[in-house]
């Protein structure tokens, strides 16, 4: 990609988002330097590997031809204003989870905005920090890229350059409309896992020792930083606000059917509302972005002893089948481990043959 960074990119904020960046650029060659508030965060985003630490190379940085803004939200519009400015010859991004907001505090500042493309990668973790990167983060993610009237061409195609080159899949769209979009596929599932998690903050923890995996699918972005949420729920507010009034009907008549449950129409009602969430849950697109595809899952004993989960998944390759999705799970008390392998389904009896004709043990 001949528009991909070839100078030199400075990553601001080298926490989950930036030290990520900053390790799969590192991987493909592009010399990348960190800057962070924080001194610890830059010294550990070197020592993973994700870019130098300008404090330690005092002096060396050369003129970066990318800044990567990856800080908070509430502080990007003025790291945005000021990368700008100490490098006039440099393009500036932004990975921040609002756009429009940060948009308008830009347009504000009157700071000339052709160097500029706002975007958001898609992908994350419920961790924060350098520690939590990982360079493969974005590897067949969305990420959005948000052009303003005032970006240039030639700035746009370099972020999107950029997130070609990390692996993501670009879609482009305004401020606005990403905002709205996010407010229901990223910001709603956070509060509802939030929400739901906080239910169990006075559960005896022996009746939490029955968790299956169903509560821990629906509470994994509970374990998210309040510091960063509150940022972001309260910058796109204005279109979360409509998506939790939705929420609130839907739980109205939930709470109104299941008070006579047993009355001529309450578990049409119920059932109907279970088929509702089939049927929006069947829309979410699978890996790639592609349309939703269902796999075909098996599940695979596994025993508790290192190289056993490297060990299936080079069997898995050797035969010429694709893993498409890989979940571990342990049975409580067993020195066993359960592999969920995800695979075409036209492949999965192939590969239920394969495994058990060669020792391992298929379970579903
Ligand atoms: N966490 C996610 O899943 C995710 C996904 C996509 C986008 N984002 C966005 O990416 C951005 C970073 O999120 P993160 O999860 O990497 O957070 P993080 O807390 O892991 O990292 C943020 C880093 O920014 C640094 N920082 C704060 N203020 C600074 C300043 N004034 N100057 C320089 N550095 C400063 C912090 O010290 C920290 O190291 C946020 O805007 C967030 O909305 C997050
Ligand atoms: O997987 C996760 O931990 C995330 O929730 C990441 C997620 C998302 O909603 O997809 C969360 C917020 C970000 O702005 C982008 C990505």
């Amino acid at each position: 990609m001949t528009t991909a960074p070839v100078g030199s990119v400075l990553i601001v904020g080298a926490g989950l988002l930036g030290a990520s960046i900053g390790l799969c650029l590192r991987n493909l060659g592009v010399e990348t330097w960190l800057r962070d508030a924080s001194p610890t965060a830059e010294a550990v985003g070197e020592d993973i590997g994700a870019g130098l630490s300008e404090r330690a190379w005092v002096g060396q940085m050369p003129e970066p031809q990318l800044v990567v803004v990856a800080t908070p939200p509430d502080v990007t519009v003025s790291l945005v204003v000021a990368a700008l400015e100490e490098f006039p010859g440099a393009v500036v991004t932004d990975v921040a989870s609002v756009k429009g907001a940060i948009l308008r505090g830009l347009e504000a500042t009157g700071a000339d905005l052709t160097r500029y493309v706002g975007s958001h990668p898609m992908a994350g973790r419920e961790k924060s920090g350098p520690v939590a990167a990982r360079g493969e983060l974005f590897t067949s993610m969305p990420w959005v890229l948000c052009s303003s009237e005032q970006t240039a061409p030639s700035a746009r195609r370099l972020v999107k350059a950029l997130a070609v080159e990390l692996g993501a899949t670009v879609t482009e769209m305004s401020a606005d409309e990403h905002d709205t979009t996010v407010a229901l596929i990223s910001h709603l599932p956070q509060v509802m896992s939030s929400l739901l998690a906080s239910r169990l903050q006075d559960t005896p923890l022996h009746h939490l020792a029955l968790s299956g995996q169903g509560l821990r699918d629906t509470t994994r972005i509970a374990g998210s930083d309040p510091g960063l949420w509150v940022q972001i729920l309260t910058a796109n507010a204005a279109s979360i606000v409509p998506a939790l009034h939705g929420v609130q009907e839907d739980l109205q008549r939930l709470i109104s059917t299941l008070e006579a449950p047993t009355a001529p129409g309450s578990r049409l009602d119920v059932a109907q509302l279970i088929a509702e969430g089939n049927a929006g849950q069947a829309r979410i697109p699978g890996k790639h972005g592609g349309a939703p595809k269902a796999f075909a899952q098996l599940t695979v004993l596994v025993d508790d002893v290192p190289g056993t989960i490297a060990h299936l998944l080079t069997f898995i390759g050797e035969i010429g089948i694709n893993l498409e999705d890989l979940r571990l799970d342990h049975s409580p008390g067993q020195p066993v481990g359960l592999a969920e392998v995800s695979v075409e389904p036209n492949r999965r009896e192939e590969l239920v043959e394969a495994l058990t004709t060669n020792g391992w043990k298929v379970v579903q």
